[in-house]
């Protein structure tokens, strides 16, 4: 009988080693994620030094916070600062450059970001404000926290990493993450019902918007990873890989890279379950006055993701961000009557 081989591409794992310092390894670590990045702008990392108890804590803190009665979640709702609860239904991304997307998200969210104290030049203006926090939960708080500063470390030594593997100077980003914009989300997804319409996502397809994300997720399964055309089209299943990281590239870095590094289209399905999903992604993103500039010129054919009418250019970070979210989240109000969502 004849048999027709399927090669069905599958994201690298790569060992992080623990950042070691040795020049040699560094190499060897920052040329696998390159070669990563440009084949799929995803990977999953292990080796990243978060500890496990830390992680095990905040999926722990978002199942409780998630389990609360919804008026409990609804008294903290998202504020100005985009900090605080995002109901179902109250998110969609109409700004995808992948998808005409009709229907809301089908996910409820907890969103922290990095703290700005009321003293700080910053407070007040785009994102800069308080975090909320739920009243009657023991312990989430000190758990989010630890998972953030846990989360921001491993987030700095895997930038060196990406500056290498870019052929820059380890700390040549250090400057843009002095005062980084960082969303921690917990999400949860509930089952979608069988025989819900096939456009009824959890994350509708989208790319993230900044620099890189670094999500944690549970068994449950859902993520997939647009195939490009050489790789046969379609959706790449994410694997589950315990105490791994999936690490992806946002527009912004993809905007660096002169487009190395693509901005990948990624979705969740959760239909095949049957149960709820639980994922936490760390958005790590540079300050928002940062200025993205170029490193290599953009190879012949490859159409920038951002830039003043599509044109390889300078981008400022906040003001790129900023347009996103006004258009994507109903409570900012630019999407009028319509329920809108966002991928950050
Ligand atoms: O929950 C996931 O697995 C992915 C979430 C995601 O892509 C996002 O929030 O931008
Ligand atoms: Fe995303």
């Amino acid at each position: 009988m004849l048999t027709r081989e399927v090669i069905v591409p599958a994201l690298p794992i790569i060992d992080l080693e623990g950042f070691p310092l040795d020049a040699a390894k560094r190499d060897g670590i920052a040329g696998a994620l390159d070669r990563a990045f440009r084949e799929y702008g995803f990977c999953v990392v292990t080796g990243h030094a978060v500890p496990v108890d830390v992680r095990k804590q905040a999926f722990a803190a978002s199942r409780a916070f998630h389990a609360l009665p919804d008026d409990e979640k609804r008294a903290i709702a998202v504020n100005e600062f985009h900090r605080g609860y995002i109901a179902p239904k109250t998110s969609k991304i109409v700004t995808s450059s992948v998808d005409k997307v009709t229907k809301p998200n089908l996910s409820e969210s907890f969103m922290m970001m990095h703290p700005v104290d009321a003293g700080d030049p910053r407070f007040g203006t785009p994102l800069q404000g308080p975090n909320q926090w739920p009243m009657t939960l023991q312990d989430f708080r000190s758990a989010v926290e630890n998972y953030y500063k846990a989360l921001d470390t491993a987030a700095r030594h895997l930038t060196q990493l990406l500056a290498r593997a870019l052929g820059q100077p380890d700390d040549s980003f250090d400057r843009f993450f002095e005062h980084p914009t960082v969303y921690l989300r917990l999400l949860h997804y509930p089952p979608i019902p069988q025989g819900a319409e096939a456009d009824l996502y959890g994350s509708a397809p989208h790319t993230d918007y900044g620099f890189m994300t670094l999500l944690a997720q549970d068994d449950i399964g859902g993520l997939q990873v647009r195939a490009t055309e050489s790789q046969g089209g379609g959706w790449i299943d994410v694997p589950y890989v315990p105490d791994s990281f999936v690490v992806n590239v946002a527009d912004l870095l993809s905007h660096w890279s002169g487009g190395r590094w693509p901005s990948t289209p990624h979705r969740v399905l959760n239909n095949r379950s049957g149960k709820d999903r639980y994922s936490i992604p760390f958005f790590f993103d540079m300050s928002m006055e940062t200025v993205v500039e170029p490193l290599h010129a953009y190879a012949p054919g490859v159409k920038p993701i951002a830039g003043p009418k599509d044109k390889p250019g300078p981008v400022c970070y906040g003001d790129y961000v900023m347009e996103r979210f006004n258009r994507n989240y109903s409570y900012r109000g630019g999407a009028g009557d319509r329920e809108e969502l966002a991928g950050q």
